[in-house]
């Protein structure tokens, strides 16, 4: 069976859990059910917390786990990022209260910078040879300065507004991107059939995700304009309508180009344009 670590709480844990489902995947039950095994399908979920899911992948107990990019980097393990997963995107930035000199990266050099993420923070700082305090704390850091245990944070940003709240302004370039990423433990083969198995599901709920099935009629001397404009994967579908005249095209496109695609075909002659959302794929 794969063993499979997925977020038991916090901003990752429900897309994660709604991925799986969507893998066809059976989830736990209740909240307090921390193993959840699925023979049909030959995996076991470990419902674990999102910042130990690196530590359990990368000393191979589990062999794949759900997590963040800035968690993963952070855990300072041997796992590995395997796939984008679509969802959880934030940053990384640097913080300092409105009004404070410390306006760039330089001006971090001996100053306290407080962080829930401190190996991230402290190997950034290293590479760029500023020296400067990190200290540790769980959760809220961004209360840290008006409490007086730091000069300024680093913190997960992902709207702004918690650290507009607090009265604080980004500054200097991201030290990340984040995301939530599928991880894979060293002693697991990329070529693995249960790791391949499992990541063409998660694909396929990625591509349900980002495409769009459209169908539209258009006339047959048309046709390679319009399949020039929607090329789809291999080749689109394309059938001759009762009327010989006509042809009706099946392909599928990007969910964020629909409106520019219906544009452009109308224009080169298209009718009956309609756009259907994808239930799951294997592409
Ligand atoms: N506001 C947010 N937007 C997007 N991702 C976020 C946000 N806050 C945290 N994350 C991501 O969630 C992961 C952290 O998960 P974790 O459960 O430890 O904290 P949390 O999601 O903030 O939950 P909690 O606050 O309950 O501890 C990281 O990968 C982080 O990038
Ligand atoms: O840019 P924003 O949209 O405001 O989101 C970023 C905030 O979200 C998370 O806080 P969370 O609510 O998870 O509390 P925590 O800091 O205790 O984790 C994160 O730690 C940031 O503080
Ligand atoms: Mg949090």
């Amino acid at each position: 069976m794969l063993r499979i670590a997925v977020p038991n709480k916090g901003m990752l844990s429900q897309p994660s859990w709604n991925m799986l489902a969507e893998a066809g995947y059976k989830l736990r039950t209740n909240p307090r059910q921390l193993v959840v095994e699925d023979h049909d399908n030959d995996i076991e979920l470990f419902y674990l917390r999102p910042l130990d899911i690196a530590v359990y992948v990368g000393r191979g107990t589990v062999d794949v786990g759900i997590t963040g990019r800035d968690l993963l980097l952070n855990s300072g393990t041997a796992a590995v990022e395997h796939l984008k997963l679509g969802f959880g995107a934030s940053t990384f930035r640097f913080a300092s209260p409105e009004g404070s000199d410390i306006k760039t990266l330089e001006g971090i050099n001996a100053k306290r910078v407080a962080s829930s993420y401190d190996k991230l923070v402290g190997d950034y700082l290293k590479e760029r040879g500023i020296s400067a305090e990190i200290i540790h704390l769980d959760g809220a850091v961004e209360s840290s300065v008006h409490l007086g245990v730091a000069d300024l944070i680093a913190d997960v940003v992902s709207t702004g507004t918690t650290m507009r709240n607090a009265g604080l302004r980004i500054f200097a370039d991201p030290i990340l991107h984040s995301e939530g990423i599928l991880i894979r433990s060293p002693r697991v083969r990329v070529d693995d059939e249960r790791m391949i198995k499992f990541s063409r599901r998660l694909q396929g709920v990625l591509t349900a995700h980002h495409y769009v099935l459209m169908d539209y009629d258009i006339p047959t001397e048309k046709v390679q304009e319009a399949v020039d404009i929607t090329p789809g994967f291999e080749s689109p579908t394309v059938s001759h309508l009762h009327d010989r005249q006509w042809s009706a095209v099946r392909v599928m496109v990007p969910k964020e180009t629909v409106n520019t695609l219906m544009d452009r075909l109308y224009d080169v002659g298209a009718r009956a344009i309609i756009v259907t959302a994808l239930q799951a794929s294997r592409m």
